[in-house]
């Protein structure tokens, strides 16, 4: 019997009529045995705002009331019996406690075991509701075996365990109901609660996908597929009916929010094909991401990463200097912070680090600055955005940098990453400009088709 795991994001579990449709997704596929479920729409970007913000007790209680307000709306959809409304009390009250912990703005343990709050309610009700669709099914804990290591907000999984878990716990039960588990969350060794990172309910159910040995991998989300460019941008933007696991990584990792960057990952690695669709419309179809595409094209894409800071380090010192650039990676790597671009000249190296709001982890912070300080001259700007043009082999033909450059020739581009692999073309351009330069590279390179 063929298994296919699929997961439903926040907007497709966003209250009862959302749900009934993903529940139709489910009763229409005899493969899908494992459910993964995102915390609905809102929900975890309360819970952010909880665990990071100094808020009086009157504003905690506001967002409390916010998430009740969701939750309580799609309870009262369900012709539930007590026992769930029970449960969802109890995370409620779990939730309550956290928020007014006295130490949940600087403990990373609790930070996680709020935030996981969203998904362990939302996979609790969609349970219920497949079982009032007659729908054999079981809400079933993740951190039994989403097992990570502690570095909470941004766990990484330990992919042997999490294969054995899954084949001890999960396996098993899965001639007999569906599972219906939360994305984003796992646990330590010590069975902390622990985070995947924003958006990290792709990854899960790619992990579970790979630890099953699942035939396919279903992204269920509110557009039918993965565009040429976020749809937001551009109403020109149209659905890609195939795209390659390297595209898609690519897209994911450079600002595509459709899919979680590390969600390619465990994919590629068991070879299984991955589905973009949309929960309201599946009959409309979606993208197959898979592992050879009929076609390669130059131009398969636009993405466009949000709320990126320009770091440029400088001092006389690097010149003829080694070690320099790995001083600065070093401080960089001890302050936990990812960088993107990078460009260096003979006494400067600048490089654009990710900061997004309502990130789980701060990022970019004062005491990285000022270790940075220590070894040179500093100096951050914010406001910008990366675009990236997403495709094949753009390396080694003739002409593509040209179309590109001409494209965009009225815009300023601040930095630009060219051929560090063939897949890829980035700028890092102006946040205001951004929406622009997306719009003209759209229209010279997928509208003339
Ligand atoms: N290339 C793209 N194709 C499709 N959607 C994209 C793309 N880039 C960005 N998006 C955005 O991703 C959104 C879906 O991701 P997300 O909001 O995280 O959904 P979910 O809550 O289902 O996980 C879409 O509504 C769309 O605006
Ligand atoms: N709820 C988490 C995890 C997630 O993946 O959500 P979504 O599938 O709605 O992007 C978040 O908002 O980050």
């Amino acid at each position: 019997m063929p298994l296919n795991i699929a997961k439903f994001g926040g907007t497709s579990v966003a209250n009862i009529d959302a749900m009934s449709s993903c529940a139709h997704v489910v009763q229409n596929n005899q493969a899908t045995r494992v459910v993964v479920v995102s915390a609905a729409a809102g929900v975890t970007n309360y819970l952010v705002q909880l665990a990071n913000e100094e808020l009086t007790a009157e504003q905690i209680d506001a967002v409390i009331a916010s998430i009740e307000q969701i939750e309580f709306a799609i309870l009262s959809g369900l012709d539930s019996p007590p026992q769930v409304s029970v449960k969802l009390n109890e995370l409620l009250n779990l939730l309550r406690e956290l928020a007014f912990h006295e130490e949940i703005l600087h403990r990373p343990d609790l930070k996680d075991a709020m935030l996981s709050l969203g998904e362990r309610m939302s996979s609790l009700l969609f349970a219920e509701l497949l079982c009032q669709k007659g729908v054999q099914a079981e809400n079933f804990d993740a951190r039994k075996v989403i097992k990570t290591d502690s570095d909470f907000g941004q766990a990484a999984p330990d992919f042997s365990l999490v294969a054995s878990q899954a084949a001890k716990l999960m396996k098993p039960e899965l001639s007999r109901t569906v599972l219906v588990t939360q994305g984003f969350v796992g646990s330590d060794e010590h069975d902390n609660t622990t985070t995947l990172g924003r958006g990290g309910s792709d990854y899960t159910a790619a992990l579970l996908a790979e630890a099953l040995d699942a035939d396919s991998c279903e992204i269920w989300t509110d557009v039918i597929g993965v565009y040429t460019t976020d749809p937001r941008i551009t109403d020109k933007a149209r659905p890609l009916p195939e795209l390659s696991f390297e595209e898609a990584a690519e897209m994911a990792t450079f600002g595509a929010k459709v899919l979680h960057p590390a969600t390619m990952v465990p994919a590629v690695r068991k070879n299984i094909p991955v589905f973009v669709g949309s929960s309201r419309e599946p009959e409309k179809g979606g993208t197959w991401i898979v592992k050879d595409c009929k076609n390669e094209p130059h131009f398969r894409a636009l993405t466009r990463r949000r709320d990126q800071v320009l770091v440029t380090i400088k001092t006389p010192s690097m010149l003829y200097a080694s070690g320099f650039l790995q001083q600065v990676f070093g401080i960089l790597a001890r302050h936990n912070l990812s960088v993107d671009l990078v460009t260096t000249s003979e006494i400067a190296v600048s490089l654009t680090i990710d900061n997004p709001p309502n990130s789980v982890r701060a990022r970019l912070n004062r005491a990285t600055i000022e270790d940075l300080k220590q070894i040179s001259d500093v100096s951050v700007e914010e406001g910008y955005d990366l675009v990236t043009v997403v495709g094949n082999n753009m390396h080694s033909s003739a002409g593509v940098s040209s179309q590109i450059f001409e494209s965009v020739r009225n815009y300023n581009l601040r930095l630009i990453c060219y051929g560090a692999n063939p897949h890829n073309i980035s700028f890092l351009v102006a946040s205001n400009d951004s929406t622009g330069v997306v719009k003209e590279l759209h229209r010279d390179l997928f509208e003339g088709e």
